[in-house]
Order: C-alpha cells, then sequence, then structure tokens
C-alpha cells in the first residue's frame, strides 16, 4: 500500500486521518513530536518520532518510506496561547512547515495536502465567508497559517509542490467506534469541555461572551464531524494524484450553531443539565464564522456524512465515556 507521511498523526484529527487513509488503501506513516498528541493515538500505520523543524530527521523518513503524499497537520492551535506567545507560533507552526516543505521537495515527494483554518479569515461582519474572501487574520496563529498558505505558493512556483489546502471550520466528533477520539491538554474546544463538566470532571463551563451581535448574544460557528473532515482529505489526495491544479477548500456545512444553540443540543443528546456560567468575551475571538461555500462538495465530490450537531455531540460524548489516552 502506498505511503502517505502524517504530520500530526498523534493528535486528534491527525489520527482520525489515519484510519481512513488506511480504510482507502493507504498507510499511514506518523511523524510526530508528541507535543500535544500520543502515543496510544497512533493505532493505524508505523511511527517516526520526530520534529518538524529537524531537517536531518525528515530526510530519513522521506528516504526510508518514500510517500506518495504528505498530510500535515502537526501544527499549535490554541488561539489564547498564540495571542500571549506568537513567535512559539511562527516558529513551530511556520519554520517548522517550511523545513517540511524544503525536505518535502528534496525527497521527490511533490503532492502536499495542508491543515489550514477559517481563522485565517478574521471578522467579516455579515460576509459568506468562501475561498475568496481576503484572509486578515485576528491573531498570531491564523497568521501562521496564512504565512503557510503563502509559502505554499510560492514552492508550487518554484519546485512544482502541488497542494491542497483545507480550510476547517470548527471540528468536531470522533470515531463512531471510539478507537481514537478528541484528547487535548488543556481542552479549550466548546464541545468537549462541555461533556467534561456534564461528567463533573470539570468546573463548570463558562461561556465566552454573551454580548455579541447575535441573536442570543453568543459567537457563532460552523462545525463539522471530524470524519467528514478526513473523507475530505483523502479526496483531497486522488485530487492530487489524478494530476488535478492545487486548490483551496473551505470545509464546513454553511450552517452555524451559537454557543447556547450547542449547550441545548447537549443537554438533549446527554440528557443532563449542563452546567454554565456566562463569562467575558475571550480574546480574539470572531463573532461568527461560517461557511459559505460549497466548492468541497461540487468539486471533490465531498459528501458529510455525520456532520449533524447531534451525531457530532453522540459522537463525542460516546468517546469520552469509554476512550481515553494515557501515554
Ligand atoms: N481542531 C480544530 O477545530 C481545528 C480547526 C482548524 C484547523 N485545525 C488544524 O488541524 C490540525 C490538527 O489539529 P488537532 O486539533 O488535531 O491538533 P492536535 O494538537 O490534537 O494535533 C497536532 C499534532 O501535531 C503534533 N505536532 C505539533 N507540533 C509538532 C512539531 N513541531 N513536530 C512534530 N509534531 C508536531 C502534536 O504532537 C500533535 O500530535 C492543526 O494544524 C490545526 O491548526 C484544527
Ligand atoms: O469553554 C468555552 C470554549 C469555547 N467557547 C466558545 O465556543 C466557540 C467555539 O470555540 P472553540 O471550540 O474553542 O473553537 P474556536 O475558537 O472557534 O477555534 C477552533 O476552530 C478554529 C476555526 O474556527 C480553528 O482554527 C481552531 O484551531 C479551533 O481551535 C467560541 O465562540 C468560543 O468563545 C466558550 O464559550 N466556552
Amino acid at each position: 500500500m502506498p505511503n502517505v507521511l502524517v504530520t500530526g498523526g498523534a493528535g486528534y484529527i491527525g489520527s482520525h486521518a489515519c484510519k481512513a487513509l488506511m480504510a482507502a488503501g493507504f498507510t499511514p506513516v506518523t511523524y510526530d513530536n508528541f507535543s500535544t498528541g500520543w502515543r496510544d493515538a497512533v493505532k493505524f500505520g508505523p511511527l517516526v518520532e520526530g520534529d518538524l523543524t529537524d531537517r536531518a530527521a525528515l530526510d530519513r523518513a522521506f528516504a526510508e518510506h518514500a510517500p506518495v503524499a504528505v498530510m500535515h497537520f502537526a501544527a499549535l492551535s490554541l488561539v489564547g496561547e498564540a495571542m500571549s506567545n506568537p513567535g512559539k507560533y511562527w516558529h513551530n507552526n511556520v519554520a517548522g512547515s517550511l523545513t517540511l516543505m524544503e525536505a518535502a521537495v528534496a525527497g521527490g515527494c511533490t503532492n502536499f495536502v495542508f491543515s489550514s483554518t477559517c481563522a485565517t479569515y478574521g471578522e467579516h461582519d455579515n460576509v459568506v465567508l468562501d475561498e475568496n474572501t481576503p484572509q486578515s487574520p485576528l491573531n498570531a496563529y491564523g497568521a501562521s497559517k496564512r504565512a503557510i498558505e503563502d509559502m505554499l505558493r510560492d514552492f508550487e512556483a518554484a519546485h512544482g509542490l502541488r497542494h491542497v489546502i483545507f480550510r476547517y471550520f470548527n471540528v468536531a466528533g470522533a470515531d463512531p467506534d471510539a478507537e481514537v477520539g478528541e484528547h487535548h491538554r488543556p481542552e479549550t474546544h466548546l464541545i468537549p469541555v462541555m461533556l467534561e463538566a456534564i461528567q463533573g470532571k470539570r468546573d463548570a463551563l463558562t461561556i465566552h461572551g454573551t454580548d455579541y451581535d447575535t441573536p442570543d448574544g453568543t459567537c457563532i460557528r460552523d462545525y463539522v464531524h471530524v470524519c467528514d473532515l478526513v473523507d475530505a482529505h483523502v479526496l483531497g489526495l486522488t485530487w492530487l494524484q489524478d494530476g488535478k491544479a492545487s486548490r483551496v477548500f473551505n470545509l464546513g456545512t454553511g450552517r452555524g450553531f451559537s454557543v447556547r444553540e450547542v449547550i441545548d443540543a447537549s443537554r438533549a443528546v446527554t440528557n443532563s443539565e449542563v452546567p454554565y456560567s456566562e463569562g467575558p468575551r475571550r480574546a480574539g475571538d470572531a463573532t461568527k464564522l461560517v461557511s459559505g461555500s460549497t466548492r468541497a462538495v461540487e468539486e471533490l465530490g465531498w459528501t458529510p456524512k455525520h456532520s449533524t450537531m447531534a451525531r457530532m455531540i453522540a459522537d463525542a460524548w460516546r468517546w469520552q465515556q469509554t476512550g481515553s489516552y494515557t501515554r
């Protein structure tokens, strides 16, 4: 089976991608430094332990595994940390991705699938966010991702590094078999934080801001199931292998949910009260981020099958109750 180098394969989304790649007939080779990932999450193919900034380790990985493509998930992605320590983000995400791209080109691997984010768009009042929306990120995390997108375009022009860029909206849910799931430490994402609060594993959820210009005052996001998201990556890989042109795709459903709506849905799915309090706004949060594009559906043939809010919460809830990583 052809190898795919999966950076960040020990993390939340990367581990689900490894499972999807295996199912699609590829061998996922995880490349990870375990800064936020988990050894227990590497289940579907070989592991190379290494850092994105370690060019020698990357060269060895390309030489040994001869991947047909790179799927690049490895990054730091905490908005709050990016605001207080931007250098860490420019170093890990941008310098690390640059080293990875240089190693890929040197290793003759010129198919590259990249995890970008709708956080690159920033704040656009009442604007539908499609792939042509100007990118004006609000924080160093989004800025680091935009910079990597720019580097990819330069590397294609100069070195033929063909790429698919996926700008994710909010990724949620877990593998329905609960073989892998979301396990961030610290956890900051709304749905797992809420489920942990229901389980009594943490204090009540704090709603970060109730004075936004939205119908119920809380932020609106577009949630997409992690299994649908990684299915799109497999389609993106096929797209590149078919020789199609480099392309950017939003990955979202086009339906926005406020924080209060997510709380209501969790109450219904878990049949439990959600302990919560109302707090101030969190720095760096945009009011509303909803995908306005159907490009991935129309061009890639992507069909999200699991991305209803009830399904995402149910799968996350199953994982919270039955799965976890310890190392
Ligand atoms: N979770 C979301 O909602 C979301 C939304 C938009 C974009 N993204 C992007 O998706 C990707 C995956 O996110 P996730 O939620 O799975 O994160 P995660 O923290 O669970 O996984 C990231 C993985 O990358 C590894 N890593 C980080 N820096 C590394 C380095 N220098 N060298 C080697 N490995 C390194 C970590 O150890 C971890 O296993 C990231 O690029 C993130 O920016 C995530
Ligand atoms: O304890 C919490 C956690 C979150 N929220 C709110 O819930 C919404 C969703 O927050 P979160 O789950 O932290 O996701 P985002 O901040 O929207 O960021 C995620 O989604 C982005 C794309 O939108 C990605 O780029 C990031 O990597 C990913 O962390 C936001 O309005 C938050 O203010 C709360 O009110 N309380």
